[in-house]
Protein backbone atom coordinates (compact mmCIF):
# COMPACT_ATOMS: atom_id res chain seq x y z
CA UNK A 1 0.00 0.00 0.00
CA UNK A 2 0.98 3.52 -0.66
CA UNK A 3 2.46 5.39 2.53
CA UNK A 4 0.98 9.09 2.85
CA UNK A 5 3.48 11.03 4.79
CA UNK A 6 2.38 13.48 7.44
CA UNK A 7 4.33 16.77 8.68
CA UNK A 8 8.16 17.33 8.41
CA UNK A 9 8.62 13.42 7.71
CA UNK A 10 7.39 15.22 3.57
CA UNK A 11 10.55 17.07 3.93
CA UNK A 12 12.86 14.90 5.32
CA UNK A 13 11.77 12.15 2.07
CA UNK A 14 12.80 14.77 -0.34
CA UNK A 15 16.32 15.44 1.32
CA UNK A 16 17.05 11.79 2.09
CA UNK A 17 15.65 10.44 -1.76
CA UNK A 18 18.16 13.20 -3.53
CA UNK A 19 20.86 11.86 -1.02
CA UNK A 20 20.41 8.15 -1.84
CA UNK A 21 20.17 8.94 -5.16
CA UNK A 22 22.75 11.40 -5.67
CA UNK A 23 21.16 14.00 -7.60
CA UNK A 24 19.85 17.52 -7.21
CA UNK A 25 16.67 18.80 -5.62
CA UNK A 26 16.51 20.56 -8.93
CA UNK A 27 16.72 16.83 -10.66
CA UNK A 28 13.96 15.75 -8.58
CA UNK A 29 11.85 19.17 -9.42
CA UNK A 30 12.39 18.55 -12.84
CA UNK A 31 11.27 14.35 -12.25
CA UNK A 32 7.98 15.99 -10.69
CA UNK A 33 7.14 18.88 -13.78
CA UNK A 34 8.14 15.95 -16.40
CA UNK A 35 5.43 14.17 -14.28
CA UNK A 36 2.94 17.01 -14.43
CA UNK A 37 3.03 17.39 -17.41
CA UNK A 38 2.51 14.09 -18.94
CA UNK A 39 -0.38 14.18 -16.84
CA UNK A 40 -1.49 17.68 -18.65
CA UNK A 41 -1.33 16.66 -21.96
CA UNK A 42 -3.47 13.93 -21.08
CA UNK A 43 -6.16 16.27 -19.89
CA UNK A 44 -5.78 19.29 -22.05
CA UNK A 45 -4.62 19.03 -25.68
CA UNK A 46 -6.14 22.08 -26.81
CA UNK A 47 -2.63 24.64 -27.06
CA UNK A 48 -4.53 27.84 -28.38
CA UNK A 49 -5.87 28.72 -24.84
CA UNK A 50 -4.19 30.59 -22.60
CA UNK A 51 -2.86 28.99 -18.85
CA UNK A 52 -2.14 30.87 -16.45
CA UNK A 53 0.69 29.82 -13.78
CA UNK A 54 1.03 31.41 -10.29
CA UNK A 55 4.32 31.20 -8.60
CA UNK A 56 5.14 31.51 -5.02
CA UNK A 57 8.24 31.56 -3.45
CA UNK A 58 9.42 28.49 -2.79
CA UNK A 59 9.36 25.11 -4.69
CA UNK A 60 6.00 24.60 -5.19
CA UNK A 61 6.89 27.80 -7.26
CA UNK A 62 9.71 26.27 -8.18
CA UNK A 63 7.48 23.64 -9.78
CA UNK A 64 5.24 26.25 -11.47
CA UNK A 65 8.64 27.82 -13.44
CA UNK A 66 9.52 24.77 -14.55
CA UNK A 67 6.22 23.28 -16.38
CA UNK A 68 5.85 26.27 -17.56
CA UNK A 69 9.01 25.91 -19.61
CA UNK A 70 8.52 22.30 -20.70
CA UNK A 71 4.15 23.54 -21.79
CA UNK A 72 5.93 26.50 -23.77
CA UNK A 73 8.54 23.89 -25.37
CA UNK A 74 5.44 21.67 -26.32
CA UNK A 75 3.85 24.87 -27.67
CA UNK A 76 1.42 25.91 -25.47
CA UNK A 77 0.60 29.38 -24.15
CA UNK A 78 1.96 30.57 -21.01
CA UNK A 79 1.16 33.50 -18.93
CA UNK A 80 3.66 33.45 -15.39
CA UNK A 81 3.12 35.51 -12.46
CA UNK A 82 5.22 35.11 -9.50
CA UNK A 83 4.57 36.84 -6.20
CA UNK A 84 7.87 37.86 -4.50
CA UNK A 85 11.48 39.51 -6.06
CA UNK A 86 12.76 36.41 -7.62
CA UNK A 87 15.90 37.46 -5.43
CA UNK A 88 14.02 36.79 -2.63
CA UNK A 89 13.05 32.81 -3.36
CA UNK A 90 14.19 29.34 -3.37
CA UNK A 91 17.00 28.15 -4.52
CA UNK A 92 15.40 25.74 -7.49
CA UNK A 93 12.61 28.65 -7.81
CA UNK A 94 15.55 31.15 -8.99
CA UNK A 95 17.30 28.55 -11.14
CA UNK A 96 14.19 27.79 -13.02
CA UNK A 97 13.67 30.93 -13.16
CA UNK A 98 16.76 31.50 -15.41
CA UNK A 99 16.03 28.71 -17.43
CA UNK A 100 12.62 30.18 -18.24
CA UNK A 101 12.24 30.72 -21.79
CA UNK A 102 12.37 34.25 -23.71
CA UNK A 103 8.62 34.29 -25.13
CA UNK A 104 7.67 33.53 -21.83
CA UNK A 105 6.38 36.81 -19.93
CA UNK A 106 6.84 36.52 -16.01
CA UNK A 107 5.19 39.72 -14.29
CA UNK A 108 4.91 40.20 -10.68
CA UNK A 109 1.38 39.05 -9.68
CA UNK A 110 0.75 42.86 -8.29
CA UNK A 111 1.07 43.91 -12.06
CA UNK A 112 -1.43 41.42 -13.03
CA UNK A 113 -4.18 42.63 -14.81
CA UNK A 114 -6.91 40.59 -13.65
CA UNK A 115 -7.61 39.46 -16.84
CA UNK A 116 -8.09 36.15 -17.72
CA UNK A 117 -9.44 34.84 -21.44
CA UNK A 118 -12.11 32.82 -21.56
CA UNK A 119 -11.86 29.05 -21.67
CA UNK A 120 -8.61 29.82 -19.68
CA UNK A 121 -6.50 27.59 -17.24
CA UNK A 122 -5.08 28.83 -14.10
CA UNK A 123 -2.16 26.85 -12.79
CA UNK A 124 -1.58 26.79 -8.90
CA UNK A 125 1.61 26.81 -8.27
CA UNK A 126 2.13 29.62 -4.75
CA UNK A 127 2.10 27.52 -1.60
CA UNK A 128 2.59 23.39 -1.34
CA UNK A 129 3.76 21.62 1.49
CA UNK A 130 5.53 24.33 3.08
CA UNK A 131 2.03 26.25 4.13
CA UNK A 132 3.23 27.96 7.00
CA UNK A 133 0.28 30.02 8.41
CA UNK A 134 -3.05 31.27 7.28
CA UNK A 135 -3.09 33.20 3.94
CA UNK A 136 -3.46 36.75 4.81
CA UNK A 137 -3.37 40.29 2.42
CA UNK A 138 -2.75 40.80 -1.02
CA UNK A 139 -2.34 36.81 -1.29
CA UNK A 140 -5.43 36.10 0.09
CA UNK A 141 -7.22 38.82 -2.36
CA UNK A 142 -5.35 36.91 -4.91
CA UNK A 143 -6.90 33.54 -4.28
CA UNK A 144 -10.09 35.48 -3.62
CA UNK A 145 -9.89 36.58 -7.45
CA UNK A 146 -8.63 33.60 -8.76
CA UNK A 147 -11.24 31.63 -7.26
CA UNK A 148 -14.21 33.79 -8.52
CA UNK A 149 -13.03 32.97 -12.47
CA UNK A 150 -14.51 31.22 -14.47
CA UNK A 151 -11.52 29.27 -15.52
CA UNK A 152 -10.31 25.66 -14.78
CA UNK A 153 -8.14 25.56 -12.05
CA UNK A 154 -5.22 23.11 -11.31
CA UNK A 155 -3.26 23.26 -7.95
CA UNK A 156 0.04 21.98 -8.16
CA UNK A 157 0.61 19.31 -5.11
CA UNK A 158 -1.71 21.00 -2.94
CA UNK A 159 -4.15 23.76 -3.37
CA UNK A 160 -2.41 27.05 -1.61
CA UNK A 161 -3.95 27.64 1.41
CA UNK A 162 -4.49 24.47 2.45
CA UNK A 163 -2.08 22.64 4.74
CA UNK A 164 -1.20 19.12 4.53
CA UNK A 165 -2.44 17.12 7.19
CA UNK A 166 -5.07 19.36 9.22
CA UNK A 167 -8.36 21.01 8.61
CA UNK A 168 -8.10 24.44 7.38
CA UNK A 169 -9.72 28.20 8.71
CA UNK A 170 -8.17 30.37 5.81
CA UNK A 171 -8.29 31.23 2.27
CA UNK A 172 -7.69 28.40 -0.50
CA UNK A 173 -7.69 28.28 -3.83
CA UNK A 174 -10.80 25.84 -5.37
CA UNK A 175 -9.00 23.84 -7.61
CA UNK A 176 -11.19 21.26 -10.31
CA UNK A 177 -7.86 19.43 -10.47
CA UNK A 178 -4.82 18.73 -7.61
CA UNK A 179 -2.49 17.22 -9.06
CA UNK A 180 -0.59 15.66 -6.05
CA UNK A 181 2.94 14.10 -6.19
CA UNK A 182 4.03 10.84 -5.12
CA UNK A 183 1.04 10.05 -2.51
CA UNK A 184 -1.97 11.78 -1.29
CA UNK A 185 -1.43 14.77 1.54
CA UNK A 186 -3.54 13.50 4.07
CA UNK A 187 -5.85 16.94 4.04
CA UNK A 188 -6.62 16.07 0.66
CA UNK A 189 -8.67 13.18 2.28
CA UNK A 190 -11.06 15.15 4.00
CA UNK A 191 -14.72 15.26 2.85
CA UNK A 192 -14.95 19.30 3.99
CA UNK A 193 -12.09 20.19 1.62
CA UNK A 194 -13.56 18.74 -1.16
CA UNK A 195 -14.55 22.48 -2.80
CA UNK A 196 -10.64 22.80 -2.40
CA UNK A 197 -9.22 19.38 -3.82
CA UNK A 198 -11.40 18.46 -6.88
CA UNK A 199 -10.60 15.37 -8.58
CA UNK A 200 -7.32 14.42 -6.97
CA UNK A 201 -4.78 12.75 -9.18
CA UNK A 202 -1.30 11.28 -7.54
CA UNK A 203 1.47 11.23 -10.15
CA UNK A 204 4.77 9.37 -9.47
CA UNK A 205 7.28 11.34 -9.95
CA UNK A 206 10.37 8.68 -9.36
CA UNK A 207 10.38 8.02 -5.81
CA UNK A 208 9.91 4.19 -5.25
CA UNK A 209 7.00 2.83 -2.67
CA UNK A 210 9.97 1.13 -1.11
CA UNK A 211 11.76 4.30 -0.29
CA UNK A 212 8.26 5.84 1.08
CA UNK A 213 7.63 2.88 3.64
CA UNK A 214 10.57 4.40 5.74
CA UNK A 215 8.75 7.55 6.20
CA UNK A 216 5.08 6.22 7.40
CA UNK A 217 4.11 3.27 9.09
CA UNK A 218 0.93 4.37 10.38
CA UNK A 219 -0.94 5.67 7.22
CA UNK A 220 -1.69 4.28 3.91
CA UNK A 221 -3.66 4.86 0.80
CA UNK A 222 -5.15 1.51 -0.74
CA UNK A 223 -4.84 0.96 -4.58
CA UNK A 224 -5.96 -1.31 -7.35
CA UNK A 225 -2.59 -2.80 -7.32
CA UNK A 226 -3.12 -3.74 -3.51
CA UNK A 227 -5.74 -6.14 -4.02
CA UNK A 228 -4.74 -8.96 -5.56
CA UNK A 229 -2.42 -10.29 -3.16
CA UNK A 230 -5.18 -9.85 -0.62
CA UNK A 231 -7.62 -12.09 -1.90
CA UNK A 232 -7.72 -16.30 -1.23
CA UNK A 233 -7.49 -18.31 -4.48
CA UNK A 234 -9.85 -21.41 -4.95
CA UNK A 235 -9.06 -24.51 -7.07
CA UNK A 236 -11.89 -26.20 -8.93
CA UNK A 237 -12.16 -29.25 -6.25
CA UNK A 238 -13.35 -26.58 -4.06
CA UNK A 239 -17.04 -26.81 -2.79
CA UNK A 240 -19.56 -24.48 -1.32
CA UNK A 241 -18.51 -25.03 2.03
CA UNK A 242 -15.13 -23.90 1.31
CA UNK A 243 -16.99 -20.26 -0.28
CA UNK A 244 -18.25 -20.39 3.54
CA UNK A 245 -21.72 -20.17 5.62
CA UNK A 246 -22.70 -16.93 6.23
CA UNK A 247 -25.61 -15.22 8.21
CA UNK A 248 -26.98 -11.82 8.16
CA UNK A 249 -29.29 -10.92 11.48
CA UNK A 250 -31.12 -7.58 10.82
CA UNK A 251 -34.51 -6.96 9.09
CA UNK A 252 -37.16 -5.93 11.38
CA UNK A 253 -41.14 -5.19 9.67
CA UNK A 254 -40.39 -2.35 7.26
CA UNK A 255 -36.89 -2.64 6.78
CA UNK A 256 -36.33 -5.95 5.18
CA UNK A 257 -34.71 -4.75 2.15
CA UNK A 258 -31.52 -4.13 4.06
CA UNK A 259 -31.09 -7.43 4.99
CA UNK A 260 -31.77 -8.92 1.25
CA UNK A 261 -29.45 -5.91 0.14
CA UNK A 262 -26.80 -7.64 2.89
CA UNK A 263 -27.57 -11.26 1.80
CA UNK A 264 -27.49 -10.98 -1.92
CA UNK A 265 -24.43 -8.81 -1.84
CA UNK A 266 -22.84 -11.89 0.02
CA UNK A 267 -24.09 -14.09 -2.54
CA UNK A 268 -22.39 -12.14 -5.49
CA UNK A 269 -19.26 -11.88 -3.42
CA UNK A 270 -19.21 -15.78 -3.90
CA UNK A 271 -20.55 -17.14 -0.17
CA UNK A 272 -21.44 -20.73 -0.61
CA UNK A 273 -24.30 -20.67 1.90
CA UNK A 274 -26.04 -17.71 2.74
CA UNK A 275 -28.98 -17.10 4.99
CA UNK A 276 -30.62 -14.64 6.57
CA UNK A 277 -32.75 -14.16 9.67
CA UNK A 278 -35.59 -11.13 10.26
CA UNK A 279 -36.34 -9.56 13.52
CA UNK A 280 -39.63 -10.67 12.78
CA UNK A 281 -41.66 -13.01 15.37
CA UNK A 282 -42.60 -15.52 12.78
CA UNK A 283 -40.43 -15.72 9.73
CA UNK A 284 -41.32 -18.79 8.13
CA UNK A 285 -44.47 -16.69 6.02
CA UNK A 286 -41.59 -14.05 4.83
CA UNK A 287 -40.72 -13.92 1.27
CA UNK A 288 -37.43 -13.92 0.24
CA UNK A 289 -36.95 -12.53 -3.14
CA UNK A 290 -34.00 -14.54 -4.25
CA UNK A 291 -34.05 -18.08 -4.90
CA UNK A 292 -30.46 -18.84 -3.51
CA UNK A 293 -31.12 -17.35 0.39
CA UNK A 294 -32.34 -19.46 3.26
CA UNK A 295 -34.41 -17.98 6.02
CA UNK A 296 -32.83 -19.01 9.37
CA UNK A 297 -34.33 -17.97 12.88
CA UNK A 298 -31.84 -17.30 15.82
CA UNK A 299 -33.65 -18.44 18.49
CA UNK A 300 -32.21 -18.28 22.34
CA UNK A 301 -30.45 -21.85 21.99
CA UNK A 302 -29.29 -21.85 18.00
CA UNK A 303 -25.93 -22.61 18.02
CA UNK A 304 -24.08 -19.85 15.64
CA UNK A 305 -20.91 -21.87 15.83
CA UNK A 306 -22.35 -23.39 12.57
CA UNK A 307 -21.90 -19.62 10.79
CA UNK A 308 -18.22 -19.41 9.17
CA UNK A 309 -19.22 -15.31 9.57
CA UNK A 310 -22.01 -13.03 10.35
CA UNK A 311 -23.34 -9.83 9.96
CA UNK A 312 -25.69 -8.19 12.12
CA UNK A 313 -27.42 -4.91 12.25
CA UNK A 314 -29.03 -4.43 8.83
CA UNK A 315 -32.45 -2.80 9.23
CA UNK A 316 -32.98 -4.47 12.71
CA UNK A 317 -34.78 -1.93 14.17
CA UNK A 318 -33.84 0.40 17.11
CA UNK A 319 -36.18 -2.35 19.74
CA UNK A 320 -33.33 -4.94 20.17
CA UNK A 321 -32.69 -6.28 23.19
CA UNK A 322 -29.05 -5.23 24.04
CA UNK A 323 -28.91 -9.06 26.30
CA UNK A 324 -30.39 -10.53 22.97
CA UNK A 325 -27.77 -9.03 21.08
CA UNK A 326 -24.69 -10.14 23.78
CA UNK A 327 -25.86 -13.56 23.49
CA UNK A 328 -25.49 -13.52 19.75
CA UNK A 329 -21.90 -12.71 20.34
CA UNK A 330 -21.07 -14.72 23.26
CA UNK A 331 -22.97 -17.99 21.01
CA UNK A 332 -20.57 -16.83 17.83
CA UNK A 333 -17.43 -15.61 19.72
CA UNK A 334 -15.86 -14.92 16.56
CA UNK A 335 -14.83 -11.78 14.80
CA UNK A 336 -18.30 -10.49 13.31
CA UNK A 337 -19.64 -7.50 11.20
CA UNK A 338 -21.60 -4.95 12.94
CA UNK A 339 -23.67 -2.32 11.40
CA UNK A 340 -26.22 0.30 11.31
CA UNK A 341 -28.62 -0.81 14.16
CA UNK A 342 -26.00 -2.83 15.68
CA UNK A 343 -23.68 0.21 16.15
CA UNK A 344 -26.91 2.15 17.28
CA UNK A 345 -26.86 -0.53 20.32
CA UNK A 346 -23.77 -0.39 21.09
CA UNK A 347 -23.65 3.07 21.22
CA UNK A 348 -26.47 3.11 23.45
CA UNK A 349 -25.34 0.11 25.48
CA UNK A 350 -21.65 0.66 26.43
CA UNK A 351 -21.18 -2.65 28.36
CA UNK A 352 -21.48 -4.14 25.15
CA UNK A 353 -18.39 -3.15 23.74
CA UNK A 354 -16.44 -4.53 26.07
CA UNK A 355 -18.11 -7.96 24.87
CA UNK A 356 -17.42 -7.34 21.23
CA UNK A 357 -15.18 -10.35 19.98
CA UNK A 358 -11.78 -9.06 19.13
CA UNK A 359 -11.00 -7.94 15.92
CA UNK A 360 -14.73 -7.55 14.80
CA UNK A 361 -15.46 -5.34 12.04
CA UNK A 362 -17.22 -2.33 12.57
CA UNK A 363 -19.37 0.21 9.54
CA UNK A 364 -20.38 2.95 11.15
CA UNK A 365 -20.93 6.34 8.63
CA UNK A 366 -20.10 9.17 10.18
CA UNK A 367 -23.77 9.40 12.03
CA UNK A 368 -23.35 6.14 13.71
CA UNK A 369 -20.25 6.90 14.51
CA UNK A 370 -20.45 10.28 16.48
CA UNK A 371 -23.02 8.24 18.54
CA UNK A 372 -20.76 5.76 19.80
CA UNK A 373 -17.46 8.39 20.48
CA UNK A 374 -19.87 11.74 20.55
CA UNK A 375 -19.72 14.79 18.67
CA UNK A 376 -16.08 15.92 16.55
CA UNK A 377 -15.35 18.97 15.56
CA UNK A 378 -13.70 17.88 12.11
CA UNK A 379 -12.52 14.97 10.10
CA UNK A 380 -8.99 15.48 11.61
CA UNK A 381 -10.62 14.88 14.89
CA UNK A 382 -12.89 12.10 13.66
CA UNK A 383 -9.39 10.03 12.41
CA UNK A 384 -8.24 10.70 15.51
CA UNK A 385 -11.08 8.82 17.36
CA UNK A 386 -11.38 6.30 14.97
CA UNK A 387 -8.13 5.23 15.53
CA UNK A 388 -8.27 5.47 19.06
CA UNK A 389 -11.35 3.62 19.53
CA UNK A 390 -10.25 0.69 17.27
CA UNK A 391 -6.62 0.39 19.25
CA UNK A 392 -9.12 0.43 22.84
CA UNK A 393 -11.61 -1.90 21.92
CA UNK A 394 -9.45 -4.00 19.46
CA UNK A 395 -11.72 -3.64 16.47
CA UNK A 396 -11.50 -2.80 13.01
CA UNK A 397 -13.10 0.49 12.42
CA UNK A 398 -14.55 0.97 8.84
CA UNK A 399 -15.53 4.55 8.60
CA UNK A 400 -17.70 4.74 5.38
CA UNK A 401 -17.67 8.30 3.62
CA UNK A 402 -15.38 9.36 0.26
CA UNK A 403 -11.83 7.89 0.55
CA UNK A 404 -13.51 4.94 3.63
CA UNK A 405 -11.28 4.99 6.49
CA UNK A 406 -10.15 1.40 7.96
CA UNK A 407 -8.74 1.86 11.42
CA UNK A 408 -7.08 -1.08 12.50
CA UNK A 409 -6.26 -2.39 15.83
CA UNK A 410 -2.37 -1.92 15.76
CA UNK A 411 -3.08 1.68 15.07
CA UNK A 412 -2.60 1.54 11.50
CA UNK A 413 -4.73 4.05 9.06
CA UNK A 414 -5.88 2.69 5.41
CA UNK A 415 -7.47 5.07 3.52
CA UNK A 416 -9.69 4.04 0.14
CA UNK A 417 -9.02 5.02 -3.18
CA UNK A 418 -12.04 3.53 -4.91
CA UNK A 419 -15.91 4.59 -5.17
CA UNK A 420 -17.78 7.82 -6.07
CA UNK A 421 -20.60 10.54 -5.30
CA UNK A 422 -22.81 8.40 -6.43
CA UNK A 423 -22.24 5.54 -3.98
CA UNK A 424 -24.39 7.73 -1.51
CA UNK A 425 -27.49 6.23 -1.92
CA UNK A 426 -29.71 4.05 0.03
CA UNK A 427 -28.55 0.64 0.92
CA UNK A 428 -24.98 1.58 -0.39
CA UNK A 429 -23.82 0.13 3.30
CA UNK A 430 -25.80 -2.50 3.37
CA UNK A 431 -24.63 -3.90 0.54
CA UNK A 432 -21.01 -3.11 2.31
CA UNK A 433 -21.62 -5.30 5.29
CA UNK A 434 -22.64 -8.19 3.31
CA UNK A 435 -19.53 -8.22 0.97
CA UNK A 436 -16.70 -7.94 4.09
CA UNK A 437 -19.22 -10.97 5.57
CA UNK A 438 -18.56 -12.60 2.28
CA UNK A 439 -15.01 -12.20 2.37
CA UNK A 440 -14.84 -13.29 6.23
CA UNK A 441 -16.83 -16.12 6.02
CA UNK A 442 -14.56 -17.23 2.88
CA UNK A 443 -11.79 -17.39 5.38
CA UNK A 444 -10.22 -14.27 4.80
CA UNK A 445 -8.35 -12.93 7.70
CA UNK A 446 -10.77 -9.79 9.28
CA UNK A 447 -8.09 -7.13 7.97
CA UNK A 448 -8.05 -8.73 4.78
CA UNK A 449 -12.11 -8.78 4.29
CA UNK A 450 -12.07 -5.28 5.24
CA UNK A 451 -9.57 -4.25 2.75
CA UNK A 452 -10.60 -6.69 0.11
CA UNK A 453 -14.58 -5.67 0.98
CA UNK A 454 -13.97 -1.42 0.83
CA UNK A 455 -12.31 -1.54 -2.32
CA UNK A 456 -14.13 -3.95 -4.56
CA UNK A 457 -17.53 -2.25 -3.32
CA UNK A 458 -15.85 1.41 -4.16
CA UNK A 459 -15.17 -0.33 -7.67
CA UNK A 460 -18.57 -1.76 -7.91
CA UNK A 461 -19.82 1.57 -7.72
CA UNK A 462 -17.66 2.86 -10.07
CA UNK A 463 -18.65 0.48 -12.70
CA UNK A 464 -22.38 0.77 -11.81
CA UNK A 465 -22.25 4.34 -11.84
CA UNK A 466 -20.61 4.09 -15.66
CA UNK A 467 -24.28 3.80 -16.79
CA UNK A 468 -26.39 4.70 -14.05
CA UNK A 469 -24.62 8.25 -12.65
CA UNK A 470 -27.08 9.60 -9.82
CA UNK A 471 -29.70 7.22 -10.89
CA UNK A 472 -27.77 4.10 -9.44
CA UNK A 473 -29.23 2.26 -7.07
CA UNK A 474 -27.59 -0.17 -4.07
CA UNK A 475 -28.98 -3.26 -6.27
CA UNK A 476 -26.85 -1.99 -9.12
CA UNK A 477 -23.85 -1.98 -6.49
CA UNK A 478 -24.84 -5.57 -6.27
CA UNK A 479 -25.08 -6.85 -9.83
CA UNK A 480 -21.26 -5.18 -10.67
CA UNK A 481 -19.39 -7.13 -7.47
CA UNK A 482 -18.68 -10.10 -9.87
CA UNK A 483 -17.36 -7.66 -12.53
CA UNK A 484 -15.03 -6.20 -9.71
CA UNK A 485 -13.24 -9.47 -9.78
CA UNK A 486 -13.02 -9.72 -13.58
CA UNK A 487 -11.54 -6.01 -13.25
CA UNK A 488 -9.15 -7.35 -10.71
CA UNK A 489 -8.21 -10.40 -12.22
CA UNK A 490 -9.31 -12.53 -8.75
CA UNK A 491 -10.29 -15.88 -10.15
N1 LIG B 1 8.79 16.89 -1.22
C1 LIG B 1 9.01 16.45 -2.46
O1 LIG B 1 9.19 15.28 -2.62
C2 LIG B 1 9.03 17.39 -3.60
C3 LIG B 1 8.56 18.69 -3.45
N2 LIG B 1 8.43 19.51 -4.49
C4 LIG B 1 7.68 20.75 -4.35
O2 LIG B 1 8.13 21.53 -3.28
C5 LIG B 1 7.01 21.99 -2.54
C6 LIG B 1 7.42 22.36 -1.17
O3 LIG B 1 8.33 23.41 -1.33
P1 LIG B 1 8.75 24.33 -0.11
O4 LIG B 1 9.14 23.48 1.03
O5 LIG B 1 9.75 25.28 -0.62
O6 LIG B 1 7.40 25.05 0.31
P2 LIG B 1 6.33 25.90 -0.52
O7 LIG B 1 5.05 25.20 -0.38
O8 LIG B 1 6.80 26.21 -1.86
O9 LIG B 1 6.18 27.26 0.34
C7 LIG B 1 7.27 27.79 1.04
C8 LIG B 1 7.40 29.25 0.80
O10 LIG B 1 6.17 29.89 1.02
C9 LIG B 1 6.26 30.82 2.10
N3 LIG B 1 5.01 30.76 2.83
C10 LIG B 1 4.47 29.71 3.44
N4 LIG B 1 3.25 29.98 3.93
C11 LIG B 1 3.02 31.28 3.61
C12 LIG B 1 1.92 32.15 3.84
N5 LIG B 1 0.80 31.76 4.48
N6 LIG B 1 2.01 33.42 3.40
C13 LIG B 1 3.12 33.85 2.76
N7 LIG B 1 4.19 33.06 2.51
C14 LIG B 1 4.14 31.79 2.93
C15 LIG B 1 7.43 30.38 2.88
O11 LIG B 1 7.92 31.49 3.57
P3 LIG B 1 8.22 31.42 5.14
O12 LIG B 1 7.22 30.51 5.81
O13 LIG B 1 9.57 30.89 5.23
O14 LIG B 1 8.05 32.82 5.57
C16 LIG B 1 8.35 29.90 1.77
O15 LIG B 1 8.96 30.98 1.13
C17 LIG B 1 6.05 20.83 -2.64
O16 LIG B 1 4.72 21.15 -2.30
C18 LIG B 1 6.21 20.46 -4.09
O17 LIG B 1 5.41 21.30 -4.88
C19 LIG B 1 8.86 19.09 -5.82
O18 LIG B 1 9.51 20.12 -6.45
C20 LIG B 1 9.82 17.94 -5.83
C21 LIG B 1 9.51 16.88 -4.92
K1 LIG C 1 -0.16 24.79 -5.04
Amino acid sequence: MLPILVGESIKELDQEFILSKGILSLDLMEQAANAFTNWFYGVFEDKEVQIYIFCGPGNNGGDGLAIARLLSENGYSINVFYLKNEKDCSNDFQANFERLPKNISATNFEKWDKKIEDGGIIIDAIFGVGLSRVLEGPISDLICELNSSLATRIAIDLPSGLPSDSVTTGQVFHSDHTVTFQFPKLSLLFPEHIQFTGDLHIIDIGIEDGFLQDFSKKAFYIRKQDISSRHRFFHRFSHKGDFGRVLFIGGAPGKLGALFLSSYAALRTGSGLVSCAPEFEDSIGIQVPYNEIMLYQVKSNTDLAEMDAIGIGSGWGNTIDPDYFLSIMIRFNKPMVIDADAINLLASNPFLLQKVPKNSILTPHVKEFERLVGKVANHAERIEKAISFAIKYEVILILKGAHTLIALPDGRQLFNSSGNQYMATAGSGDVLTGMITSFLGQGYTPENAAICGVFHHGLAGELASESKRRGMVASDIIEKIPTTFVELKIS
